[in-house]
């Protein structure tokens, strides 16, 4: 997969031109609107606040296919991720997991020569219908990537708030310092740089900055938050910080994880799905339920061999 730019999630928005169940290679962009300056507010900033919840939404896939050219790399794809639940998705290397993840907030159209058919609703709404603003989606849909992408340069501060500039969302001095504050404590990582916010993400450590990225991601308060490897890049104890983070997180955000840690997908997920490419096939999801089932008595062979590390 390629590597995420620190605006990825956010910057790059394209028209909404696919038609239903046909598929298409999407070149064009379109730019984002400037955030407005709006006046002070005069309501004191109030720290103690919590971070407003979200509505909590299901997200649902629907035969989804995925192209690169003519390479095709999914195959009819369906799998609901419950509202306020965490699914992990596991697979071996190549079978389509992050491709499956980018489509699910319009990334995967960012490639040239991509292409996709299918449905994917955030309750009950396609976000590829036409009718529908890309931006509403990416403010709807956040992401988390394998390496932690903050813009180095720029201070812990606005690094939290760069999702709320690209996506035209208006905030004052005081809304401002109260997302940094809430969005920094919901990723468990307040405590750890209260002191030094204007200092640059750059200067943090591969898992605070990885939790930063997540705090980036709730400031536009998105009602899914997908992670793809979010954990791979870092040692055993940003780990268990990162995992604590999205099982807090899991009550306010329907979660979408990636993993090849088996135990991770254990630990955190409520239900699993397993994706498998087997000799040249596109990807297809072979099995998907409860995590503990799928791990102590699957259904399928293969997802037995997978998740009792025979294969992959
Ligand atoms: N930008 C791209 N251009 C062309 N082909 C791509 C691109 N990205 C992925 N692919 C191909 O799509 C298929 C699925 O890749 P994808 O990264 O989705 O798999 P994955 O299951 O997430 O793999 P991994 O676990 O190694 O990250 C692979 O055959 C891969 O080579």
């Amino acid at each position: 997969m390629t590597d995420p730019k620190p605006n990825d999630d956010l910057t790059q928005v394209l028209p909404l031109t696919r038609p239903r169940g046909k598929a298409l290679a999407v070149t064009d962009r379109l730019r984002l609107p400037k955030a407005p300056k709006t006046a002070r507010s005069t309501e004191p900033a109030t720290s103690t606040m919590v971070l407003e919840r979200p509505t909590l939404a299901t997200l649902e896939a629907r035969n989804i296919s995925a192209w690169f050219g003519d390479h095709q790399v999914l195959d009819r794809v369906s799998l609901e991720m419950p509202a306020g639940v965490i699914t992990s998705l596991i697979g071996p290397s190549g079978c389509g997991k992050s491709t499956f993840l980018r489509i699910l907030n319009r990334m995967h159209e960012l490639v040239p020569s991509a292409s996709l058919a299918g449905e994917v609703l955030i309750d009950g709404v396609d976000i590829y219908d036409v009718e529908r603003k890309l931006v509403d989606a990416r403010k709807s849909i956040g992401m988390v990537f394998q390496k932690p992408n903050p813009f180095p340069a720029m201070s812990i501060y606005d690094n939290v708030l760069a999702g709320l500039k690209l996506t035209g969302t208006r905030a004052d001095r005081d809304r401002r310092d109260y997302l940094v504050e809430s969005c920094l404590t919901k990723a468990g990582l307040w405590k750890e740089v209260k002191d030094r916010l204007r200092a640059p993400g750059g200067g943090l450590s591969g898992g605070q900055q990885q939790r930063l990225c997540i705090a980036r991601s709730l400031a536009v308060t998105p009602q899914v938050l997908l992670m793809d490897e979010p954990c791979s890049a870092l040692d055993p104890t940003s780990t268990r910080v990162i995992e604590e983070t999205m099982l807090e997180l899991a009550q306010d955000v329907t979660i979408v994880i990636v993993t090849h840690n088996m135990q991770q997908a254990q630990r955190v997920s409520t239900q699993c799905a397993f994706f498998l490419a087997s000799q040249g096939t596109p990807g297809a999801i072979v099995e998907h339920g409860d995590t503990e089932a799928m791990f102590s008595e699957p259904v399928d062979e293969r997802t037995f061999d997978y998740v009792n590390g025979r294969f992959g």
